[in-house]
């Protein structure tokens, strides 16, 4: 567990996984943190250096109050990667987090070997959407919206099989701040990166669960078609989060594609 402040700001990362590997960064999506990815770091730790943080507003990281925009989690993404003299890495997000790995390769093509964008898009929701769900965090706090929340996370089968991990899942939106919650509905709400995708030269995979209610995979499939070279991949028996639903498979997918692209 490390701490780095960049630009005032306190953002929890980790390193794991093998120190002279090459770099892959992932990136968390709304309401949750870096521990989403756990299980796939363990299947991928050996053959790369991983590194993965709390994006502002979430887990450890500082969650200050007001909106946050989409540029702003690209410039503290860029600074945690300055920080730790990361020049080249493959990225992968999900949700928010996958719309600023798509930020991130606009921004900087030149330093992506690969992309992985998990259960995103361009746009995701409307204006409307994001300022509902912010005035119902503001009146309610998270756990007005928890149970809507893990029934977009997950799927039922999960939802059904897997209590004690639903619980726990649930607690951990229940413990973020509403302000960090409420600041990254903002940039949500403000992000259409729908005429911007076009531009990403980086080798892309795209993938999303098949019981995805949140960013269903009309939606994603619509980013991918955008991307030039990109492929799109459904992940069956997942929700929103493959990450911790079918990890196994979501790590297979990324360790081929990662393979395709190393031997061109
Ligand atoms: O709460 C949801 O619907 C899930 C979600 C939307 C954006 C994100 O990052 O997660």
């Amino acid at each position: 567990m490390s701490f780095v402040q960049i630009g005032g700001l306190t953002l929890h990362y980790r390193v794991q996984g093998r120190s002279d590997a090459p770099a892959l960064v992932l990136v968390n999506s709304l309401g949750t943190d870096a521990r989403i990815w756990d299980d796939v770091i363990a299947l991928l730790g050996a053959r790369y250096r991983i590194v993965s943080y709390d994006k502002r507003g979430h887990g450890l990281s500082d969650a200050p109050e007001g909106d946050y925009s989409l540029d702003q989690h690209i410039d503290d993404l860029e600074g945690l990667l300055d920080h730790l003299q990361i020049e080249q890495l493959a990225l992968c997000g999900v949700s928010v987090g996958g719309q600023i790995a798509q930020g991130f390769a606009i921004r900087h093509p030149e330093r992506l070997t690969a992309l992985v964008l998990c259960d995103t898009a361009a746009r995701l929701g409307s204006a409307e959407m994001w300022n509902a769900r912010i005035a119902a965090v503001r009146a309610g706090g998270l756990d007005a919206i928890a149970d809507a929340v893990m029934e977009r996370w997950f799927t039922p089968a999960f939802r059904r099989e897997r209590p004690a991990e639903l619980a726990g899942w649930r607690n951990l939106l229940l413990a973020m701040p509403v302000a960090g919650y409420a600041g990254t509905c903002a940039a949500l709400r403000d992000a259409d990166l729908t005429d911007a995708v076009g531009a990403i030269t980086t080798p892309t995979l795209v993938v999303c669960g098949s019981q995805d209610l949140s960013t269903p995979p009309e939606l994603v499939l619509a980013t991918a078609q955008l991307i030039p070279n990109s492929r799109f991949e459904l992940i069956a028996g997942a929700g929103h989060i493959p990450s911790i639903e079918q990890f196994q498979a979501l790590a297979a997918l990324m360790q081929s594609f990662f393979d395709e692209v190393s031997h061109g």
